[in-house]
């Protein structure tokens, strides 16, 4: 296996120079020196081929010994030093300080087709930042993020990805519904893949400790190396060589926060199309880059429902259900403001990217909804269709994959048809009561006449909406039947569903039966509609 591994994240950024193991605060450092812990029995579950390409590797480097003992943390790469990353973040609205890498341990970064990739095990064992837990993952919480993080890049929503997932052979405690019953389960090991695993929380915590300096390092270090445009063109001249010397001024911190806000927005507005409901966007769990990080009590909408959480955590306040996401990621920009504010020390700048946030988010959530229906032109008015389709939706349990996948079908000329169309995707049939169908019919109306004005093709309104409206998703039971098969030792679901999710837009006949809204058995099990942060 030909590696050549680079490091620009420690070789520019400050270390802790403590190198000791213990559990602490670790101050004016980003990253703390760490080796991950021996496991007892590796063993390879699934290696994303995708991946491998993309990092300039084969498929036969990953059946070498050498590949499963450094990405299960058996054996350090020559030449490279593991370490752990610092960062605070507010949880659940709340300050909670230093979080840090409890159980994320970054191994190295590869180059490829002028790329950087850092490549991390989150499962590795203890860090300074473990805090009170073992610094471990288990088997079903790294099925769900290897699974989803491959299937989102696949949906084309911008995300970490996952280059393998493997068992470690040890056993690991956990009260999964934290109800007093604690019960071993597999240990395993996800090897995550990013430009960047610098989040929100990463700069919010020398701004907590008003560390101006080491803030100022890394965001400097930060627009330097992932928003190189903004660096250039505010600040001409700025070659390579002259590249660590210049001062970045503040109408640049605020193009920087500026875009983070936008790639955020984007991100989110792709969570939105696809159903897909995070679970803890805590501002620790916000990527710089506005990629899609941390798979823990995540989950995908069956029923279209906005109050919906995954997350038993957050049952009673519900602050990140579905439809509140987008008002929340705001609500995270607020802090990363806070944050950068001590190197701007003006909020007018700061306050206007704020507040453009709130216009773009309503504009691009329209844009998006319009593409879920088809339509290829604006009328002002698409805003009360689109609210009134929402709240069709939600007149009675309608499967929100289903129910747009299959609208494509729907033609103008017919709209009597409309119900027939989507009657698939309701749940309980019982439920759609005459009412129900009149407000349909309704909607259909006036949704027909609407497509009537558009000028677009009937054909090629259907191909836009197959490209949006995905016909497979991970469904929470899906993944629940894989993590149920691979506890007894069988780990062809895993594949399947991998694989699966490599073409979630197209029609696959074959898997057909993927494309079936949610077994009543899974409505309430634990894992399918109800997950916590044990993981
Ligand atoms: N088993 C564990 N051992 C040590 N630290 C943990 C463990 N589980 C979570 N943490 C830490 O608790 C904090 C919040 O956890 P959260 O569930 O958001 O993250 P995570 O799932 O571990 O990781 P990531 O955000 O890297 O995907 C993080 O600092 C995380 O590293
Ligand atoms: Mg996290």
């Amino acid at each position: 296996m030909n590696i050549n591994p680079k490091h620009t994240f420690t070789s520019n950024l400050p270390a802790d120079p403590i190198l000791e193991n213990t559990r602490r605060q670790v101050t004016k450092a980003c990253y703390s020196y760490v080796k991950p812990k021996q496991t007892s029995n590796p063993k390879l579950l699934h290696v994303s081929p995708e991946m491998l390409k993309e990092l300039g590797l084969s498929e036969n480097d990953a059946k070498r010994k050498q590949f499963l003992n450094i990405f299960t943390g058996n054996t350090v790469l020559e030449n490279t030093n593991p370490y752990a990353m610092c960062y605070g973040g507010h949880q659940f609205g709340h300050w909670a300080g230093q979080l840090g890498d409890g159980r994320a341990i970054n191994l190295f970064e590869i180059e490829h087709n002028n790329q950087n990739w850092k490549l991390q095990l989150k499962g590795a064992g203890e860090t300074p930042y473990s805090r009170t837990a073992d610094g471990l993952a288990v088997l079903r919480s790294s099925i769900r993020e290897y699974l989803c993080s491959e299937a989102m890049h696949h949906l084309g929503v911008p995300t970490t990805r996952a280059l393998s997932l493997a068992l470690s052979g040890d056993q690991v405690l956990r009260d999964v519904m934290y109800n007093g019953n604690p019960e071993y389960e597999k240990g395993a090991i996800v090897c995550r893949v990013s430009p960047s695993f610098l989040r929100f929380g990463s700069f919010e915590i020398f701004a907590a400790r008003n560390d101006t300096e080491t803030l100022k390092t890394l965001v400097d270090y930060t627009i330097k190396t992932h928003f190189k445009h903004l660096f250039t063109s505010s600040d001409p001249g700025g070659t390579e060589e002259s590249f660590r010397e210049t001062e970045i001024n503040k109408q640049t911190y605020v193009s920087f926060f500026n875009e983070v806000a936008l790639r955020n927005l984007d991100m989110v507005i792709h969570w939105q199309r696809v159903g897909f409901t995070h679970g803890v966007m805590n501002t620790d769990n916000l990527s710089i880059l506005g990629l899609t990080i941390d798979y823990g009590p995540y989950g995908w909408l069956e029923g279209y429902e906005p109050g919906w959480t995954p997350n038993t955590t957050d049952s009673q306040h519900k602050r990140y259900r579905f439809g509140a996401q987008p008002d929340i990621v705001h609500w995270n920009l607020y802090q990363l403001a806070n944050a950068l504010y001590p190197l701007i020390e003006e909020a007018e700048g700061l306050e206007a990217v704020l507040a453009n946030y709130a216009i773009q988010k309503e504009a691009k959530y329209l844009q998006m909804m319009r593409s879920k229906i088809g339509l290829s032109t604006e009328e002002p008015k698409d805003a009360n269709l689109i609210q009134e389709l929402e709240d069709c939706l939600q007149l009675t349990e309608t499967d929100m994959t289903i129910f747009f996948r299959n609208l494509a079908n729907f033609d103008s000329a017919t709209p009597t048809n409309g119900l027939q169309i989507i009657r698939e995707s309701f749940y309980e049939i019982k439920t759609v009561t005459e009412a129900v169908k009149n407000r349909w019919n309704l909607w259909f109306d006036s949704y027909a006449d609407r497509l009537q004005r558009d000028p677009i093709s009937a054909k090629a309104k259907k191909e836009n909406m197959n490209s949006v409206n995905p016909k497979y998703v991970l469904r929470n039971y899906m993944a629940q039947l894989a993590i149920d098969d691979a506890n007894k030792g069988d780990y062809k679901l895993i594949d399947d569903l991998f694989n699966l999710l490599k073409q979630p837009y197209a029609e696959q006949p074959k898997h057909e039966k993927w494309f079936a809204k949610r077994p009543e058995w899974a409505r309430h099990k634990v894992g399918c509609s109800m997950l916590s942060c044990s993981s």
